[in-house]
């Protein structure tokens, strides 16, 4: 039975490692899929992992319908075993349930990757349909981690190394930039909730040792 599988954690876990082994495997079996993604790091159409493996994906721009895409390629003789989907929370609902739909009237089984919540800890909309309707959600065995040694739950915006909690939800960037740009580090919730990076902890810890003492 096929199945929609949504394989989700925070950033920098592994998601699109999984995503390229995942496909390897099957094209190494002479499966052949069709790999979607939106707005990787990498660029238009690539789907990349910091591992430094990239390969060549469909982007899914805001409006494209999925199952259509899927349907043409299939109606023109084009083979397709499965479906995989990277940086799924930046899909719209409705092109979630365009994968449901892949599913249930193509027979594929589609595997989506992503992240669930934003830097305020919100839903994407992607990621809510997708748990409102996968048959199964993962979540990675590789665990990333908070600078504090806990697991890594939450995913922080920084600017300048500081945690930020405005902006709009959709900004592409990545884990460890230099400290003046935008960039993300993930967190546990307890340093979350205190917005509490490694950076604002590093200064916090330094910080008694620097004031005068009398
Ligand atoms: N130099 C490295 N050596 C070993 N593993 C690495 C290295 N750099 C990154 N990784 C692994 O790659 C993971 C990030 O993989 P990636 O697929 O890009 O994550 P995601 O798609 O979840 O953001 C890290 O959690 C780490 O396990
Ligand atoms: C938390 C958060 C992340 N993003 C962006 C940043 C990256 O481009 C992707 C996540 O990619 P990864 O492969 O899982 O590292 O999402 C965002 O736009 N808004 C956010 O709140």
């Amino acid at each position: 039975m096929s199945e929609l599988v949504f394989f989700s954690g925070t950033m920098d876990c592994g998601k699109s490692t999984l995503a390229l082994q995942m496909g390897h495997n099957r094209s190494a079996r002479g499966l052949q899929g069709v790999i979607f993604t939106r707005d990787d790091r990498a660029g238009e159409g690539k789907l990349s992992s910091r591992l430094g493996l990239v390969t060549e994906a469909v982007e899914a721009a805001p409006g494209m319908d999925l199952h259509g895409y899927l349907v043409d390629q299939m109606s023109r003789g084009g083979k397709v075993d499965y479906v995989i989907v990277d940086e799924a929370q930046f899909l719209a609902p409705e092109q979630i349930d365009q994968l449901a739909r892949i599913v249930d009237d193509l027979g594929l089984d589609v595997f989506a990757f992503g992240i669930t919540t934003d830097f305020r800890t919100k839903l994407f909309p992607g990621s809510q349909r997708l748990i409102e309707l996968a048959d199964r959600i993962e979540t990675l065995q590789v665990q990333a981690m908070c600078w504090c040694g806990a697991r890594a739950t939450h995913n922080a915006r920084t600017v300048g190394g500081e945690m930020v909690v405005e902006g709009e939800q959709v900004v592409v960037g990545d884990v460890n930039r230099p400290a003046e740009a935008v960039g993300y580090e993930v967190l546990c919730r307890r340093h979350h909730r205190r917005r509490m990076t490694s950076v604002s902890a590093h200064a916090s810890v330094i910080s008694p040792d620097v004031l005068p003492v009398t």
